[in-house]
């Protein structure tokens, strides 16, 4: 261990490791909240809040965990994994591929050779695996994707409509991938009504818990912990990873696999959800992001997690323990 407050912290149950967590950099005010979405910039940037939910349905939270806000790019995970239900797995990547693109969010590319956008987790590929979400009308897709929600969070979801009109109306980056993706054939003609259900996706309201519970049904193979109502099927769990370790932090995504290395998502809310498979899933809200779009407060709080409880996919074998009773140790020192 490199800090001399590190045994301390270890040693420490989850909640005063958690508590710490929290203490040591709510007082960081590096980055600044997003506002290319009017709605968006009116979020308190003080609001902080950490929260892990373990596969056998034990819960911590600390700070601001009822807080509710959009879920914003977060969203794009869940709804892939509601298209390849939908489609398939063959039929999804013919329409959406899994590089990572190296760029930003909202960069408007798409791949030169197969004209499909690069992959589900950036605009381009997220709007391209909306479209694909089936329905026979806008009413009839927008209560999959609610009700979808309700299954990976256990209680029913509402969209903040002042978020998703203030969205609407300046999503002129998000309409233009739209039209360049329809020019190639990539979605089908009805873009209007599928930019709506993504736009209304992103603006689902969710709280940091719900995100932690999100990330920990996804961690126990599709299975919500604490309704043990399946929420997607296993089979796609690791499509839905894969892209997530690849690609799920934008042009941040190779550094995070490097240093943290669990499959994650963020979003221009603020929120991080981080998926330690077969033990836990990770909430972390906190609206400072960074340039590229990432929380900073969360990236700081995922990137201690993984150090300080081993977490890394590739460090070395988790130890898979009772995180509700155990006493950590970084994994690699015993
Ligand atoms: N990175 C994000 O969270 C972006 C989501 C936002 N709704 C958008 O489409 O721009």
């Amino acid at each position: 261990m490199d800090n001399p407050g590190d045994s301390e912290i270890v040693s420490s149950p989850l909640p005063e490791f958690l508590n710490d967590l929290h203490s040591k950099y709510k007082s960081l005010q590096e980055g600044a909240v997003a506002n290319y979405i009017p709605e968006l910039a009116k979020v308190n940037p003080d609001l902080f809040s950490i929260c892990i939910v373990t596969v056998d349905g034990q819960s911590y939270e600390v700070g601001d965990y009822k807080q509710l806000f959009t879920i914003q790019s977060i969203s794009k995970v869940f709804a892939y994994g509601l298209a390849l239900e939908d489609h398939g797995r063959d039929y999804v990547l013919t329409r959406v591929g899994v590089e990572p693109t190296g760029e930003a969010f909202n960069a408007i590319i798409l791949d030169e050779q197969s004209k499909r956008p690069y992959n589900p987790m950036v605009n381009a590929g997220a709007i391209a695996t909306t479209s694909l979400i089936k329905g026979a009308g806008a009413t009839e897709r927008l209560n999959r994707v609610l009700d979808m929600y309700r299954r990976y969070i256990g209680r029913d979801v509402f969209v903040d409509i002042s978020l998703f009109t203030s969205e609407r109306s300046t999503g002129h980056r998000n309409r233009a991938m739209a039209h360049l993706m329809l020019n190639f054939g990539m979605i089908d003609q009805n873009i209007e009504e599928s930019l709506d259900l993504y736009f209304k996706q992103c603006s689902a309201m969710v709280n940091c818990r719900d995100l932690a519970v999100m990330a920990a049904t996804l961690a126990n193979k599709g299975i919500n912990p604490l309704t043990e109502e399946r929420a997607v099927e296993s089979r796609y769990i690791k499509d839905i990873l894969s892209v997530m370790y690849t690609c799920g932090m934008y042009n941040f995504a190779g550094e995070w696999a490097y240093k943290i290395g669990i499959p994650a998502k963020s979003g221009v809310c603020g929120g991080i959800i981080a998926v330690v498979p077969n033990q836990m899933g990770i909430g972390v809200f906190s609206p400072l992001l960074d340039i590229r779009g990432n929380s900073v407060r969360g990236v700081k709080v995922c990137e201690e997690l993984s150090q300080r409880l081993g977490l890394h996919l590739f460090e070395c074998s988790n130890s898979g323990g009772n995180f509700g009773e155990t006493v950590f140790k970084p994994c690699g020192d015993e």
